[in-house]
């Protein structure tokens, strides 16, 4: 492990993904263990999952309790119910919440099916609010840059909105789907602004094709093309980085 710091960011490098999702899940546990009232963050996609099966390990050795724990997850696919192996509900079901003792009044994640859009992105945000606002956020990126489902070229004052996605988000995330086709070509996500206002950001980059969108998040312009590049701006961000995503930089 090395640590550097860049532009105020706390850059973590690991040597493979077994080392980042270690380091995450000790990251999100303390946390857990000096506010056991936190409101987390959560991000899905391939990434984060070790550092849930990290987690679920330290609550089964009896090391965390999520009893007081409330979360808000990064976004959601449009028009996919919960039940829909592809939701994000259900991947959060499946790699977390069904494994540890967090209640389920304190699990949110966006609701793509409300007829409503607009209110329920309201929704959400005054959620987020009510609950204090987020302690840590976690986050993954984008081969194009993109945190949350905030796509090239967004508006860093979006709140949580309703996102078109990118041909290459779909792309990358048609290996969870039977085909790019039936990929959703919209999601809700929390906005750039909503996740600036996190207390404290965790990003996790894995892999050779997040290289180059990590070099331009870190050492970058800050600019909507990239809009990982605006967290240069944040005042508490700690990137764990594992080898072959840090070969840029
Ligand atoms: O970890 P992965 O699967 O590379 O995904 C990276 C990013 O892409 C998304 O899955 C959305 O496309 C985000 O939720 C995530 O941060």
């Amino acid at each position: 492990m090395y640590i550097d710091w860049v532009k105020k960011m706390k850059l973590i490098r690991v040597k493979d993904y077994e080392e980042l999702s270690k380091k995450a899940s000790n990251i999100l546990a303390s946390q857990i263990i000096l506010k056991p009232n936190s409101v987390i963050g959560l991000a899905t996609g391939s990434t984060p999952v070790g550092m849930y099966r990290a987690l679920v390990q330290l609550y089964k050795n009896g090391d965390l309790d999520f009893n007081d724990i409330k979360t808000f997850n990064l976004d959601e696919y449009y028009e996919l119910n919960s039940a829909n192996p592809q939701s994000y509900h259900y991947y959060m079901n499946e790699n977390l919440f069904k494994h540890v003792n967090i209640k389920e009044r304190n699990i949110n994640i966006p609701n793509g099916m409300r007829k409503d859009i607009i209110e329920e992105c309201d929704r959400y945000e005054k959620k987020i609010e009510a609950c204090g606002g987020i302690d840590l956020q976690v986050l993954g990126i984008g081969r194009n840059g993109h945190v949350g489902f905030n796509e090239p070229d967004i508006k860093f004052e979006a709140r949580t909105h309703i996102v078109e996605l990118d041909h290459d988000t779909i792309e990358a995330n048609s290996r969870f789907f039977e085909s790019y086709e039936v990929v959703p070509k919209q999601a809700i996500s929390m906005g750039i602004k909503t996740i600036m206002h996190a207390r404290k950001i965790l990003l996790l980059a894995n892999g050779m094709e997040k290289a180059e969108a990590i070099y331009c998040t870190i050492k970058g312009k800050i600019t909507p093309e990239v809009p990982a590049s605006v967290l240069q701006l944040h005042p508490d961000v700690t990137i764990i980085i594992e080898e072959k995503a840090a070969l840029m930089i």
